[in-house]
């Protein structure tokens, strides 16, 4: 899947699902419950034991659905960045910027969601060629950030992650967001099996998003 075809599945999606999990066959019915939701966005973290297999799993699960973005997350060198490239990922994610990550995925042409927490660190990104950058910690920051930075630099595309939630999704994209990153709002119940209420509440964000379209338009 080409870069521009990975970022429309990320806006057009709006949440990504983080996806940690303790072991991997936690991790991937995490993910897998998360799809079976309606959520196409899912960014394995690093934190996984195997989150390089359990990229190329999904990938080889969901061969023929172009709407899918699968991608690595908590990838913070350039080693890790091949190894998710290498397992197929569509986009890399981050807490933290990192230059030699960038570059990787430039010369692979895949899409960097580096964590920025300052103006410089977001202008910075965007000069190495983020293409959406995730402000994060988001709950740290807070809404107003949002838009106090999209004043000086109404460009960027930012991904909020950190404290998202269902009850304050749509906030998040008042304030210009193209993107938000759920984690433990949306996975916690996995941690204790419980994958049907991964499920379900995968379905509330899925339609908390298209009331959130609708209300764009
Ligand atoms: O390491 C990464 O790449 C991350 O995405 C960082 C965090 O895991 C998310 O910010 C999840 O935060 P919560 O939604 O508050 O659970």
């Amino acid at each position: 899947m080409n870069k521009e075809h990975v970022l429309h599945n990320v806006k057009n999606n709006g949440v990504v699902a983080v996806i940690r999990g303790k072991d991997m066959e936690t991790a991937y019915r995490t993910a897998i419950s998360c799809i079976i939701g309606g959520i196409k966005s899912i960014e394995v973290t690093f934190t996984a034991p195997n989150a390089d297999k359990i990229i190329s799993k999904l990938k080889s699960d969901y061969p023929h659905d172009d709407s899918l973005a699968i991608g690595a997350g908590t990838v913070l060198e350039p080693v890790s960045a091949r190894i998710a490239i290498m397992a197929g990922a569509d986009f890399i994610v981050s807490p933290t910027f990192n230059k030699d990550v960038a570059l990787m995925c430039n010369l692979y042409g895949i899409v960097y969601m580096p964590g920025c927490m300052t103006v410089t660190e977001i202008q910075t990104a965007i000069s190495y060629g983020s293409d959406i950058v995730k402000v994060f910690p988001g709950s740290v920051l807070g809404m107003n950030y949002i838009s106090a930075v999209k004043a000086p630099l109404p460009q960027v595309n930012i991904m909020p992650t950190g404290g998202v939630s269902l009850e304050n999704m749509k906030d998040w994209f008042a304030k210009g967001v193209v993107a938000v990153g759920a984690g433990s709002s949306l996975t916690a119940p996995a941690d204790h099996g419980d994958f049907d209420k991964v499920t379900e509440i995968a379905r509330k964000y899925c339609d908390e998003f298209t009331e959130i379209k609708k209300t764009k338009k």
